[in-house]
């Protein structure tokens, strides 16, 4: 479903739920660090750029769930390298895939509304069916971006226990009535009502956590695990941590299946084999 008559789209939630029935629970990063594209015989340039992407895209898109381009890995070249990822979203949704951009975004809430307009709107060029954000300037900063993903069909995944071994000292600090990561999981929980089918406000909670205090149970919306493959996060990891929520569960990887190009058969069966790895995952 194109942009354009996007006032039938299904919410995000529903649409992620289908896919992952179909594709299996997996989201695959596109992340072109610079160690990569020299890997791959690329220049770190914007036309290296985009042979790298235009790789991934053909590789797993219409493999996976989700493919999620990390933005900064795009910015760092500028006006051309913008272009690049425009054109990574548009082809992720031709390939059948949902698009999840990172960009981490977060501010106040009159900046925040601005970037709603960027990324969650009708039309915009550089729109996704889903979008990471920050809640540390407040969760109610996220306002325009919950409104705007609610009016369009579109996703969010809000920070709440990042991979980082920097993230706890933030994370689970005390915020009264439990920690700040749970403060935010409830927060986004209460956007995604029981009863209309799973929400479209996820949360992002590392796979590779060593151990995970968090309730989930009222989330009823998508957890996004990264830290899983390069971090180190495992299957296993991922049962642990998330056991009795597995089905709202997307892990994602991106250097671990990216190592295997540039060969797009090599980098394909990358995927397959990882989203082989957490088929049973899907619940
Ligand atoms: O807590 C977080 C939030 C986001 N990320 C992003 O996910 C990928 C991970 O890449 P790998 O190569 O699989 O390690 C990357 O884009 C990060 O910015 C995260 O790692 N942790």
């Amino acid at each position: 479903m194109t942009d354009q008559d996007s006032g039938r789209r299904e919410p995000f939630g529903r649409r992620l739920a289908a896919l992952r029935a179909e594709r299996g629970p997996l989201c695959v990063g596109i992340d072109p660090h610079p160690a990569l594209l020299a890997d791959w015989g690329l220049p770190a340039t914007a036309d290296g750029l985009e042979t790298f992407a235009r790789s991934c895209v053909e590789a797993f898109a219409s493999e996976v769930a989700v493919v999620k381009p990390q933005s900064a890995f795009f910015e760092a070249y500028g006006a051309r390298g913008v272009a690049v990822l425009e054109r990574v979203l548009a082809d992720v949704r031709a390939a059948g895939a949902l698009v999840l951009l990172d960009a981490k975004r977060g501010d106040i809430g009159s900046t925040m509304a601005a970037y709603a307009a960027a990324y969650l709107a009708e039309g915009a060029p550089l729109a996704a069916d889903a979008l990471t954000v920050s809640p540390y300037l407040g969760f109610g900063s996220l306002d325009p971006a919950l409104a705007a993903a609610r009016e369009t069909g579109r996703g969010l995944f809000v920070l709440a226990a990042t991979s980082n071994l920097e993230g706890p000292e933030v994370q689970r600090a005390d915020a009264g009535s439990g920690t700040v990561a749970q403060g935010i999981v409830d927060a986004a929980g209460r956007h995604n009502p029981e009863g209309e089918g799973p929400g479209a406000v996820g949360v992002v909670i590392g796979a590779n956590l060593p151990r995970l205090d968090l309730d989930l149970s009222r989330l009823n919306g998508p957890v996004l695990a990264p830290g899983f493959g390069a971090q180190g996060g495992t299957v296993a990891d991922l049962r642990r941590n998330f056991g009795g929520v597995l089905r709202h569960v997307l892990p994602t990887s991106s250097r671990d299946v990216l190592r295997h190009g540039p060969d797009v058969a090599a980098l394909r069966d990358a995927a397959r084999r990882t989203r082989d790895a957490v088929a049973d995952l899907a619940g």
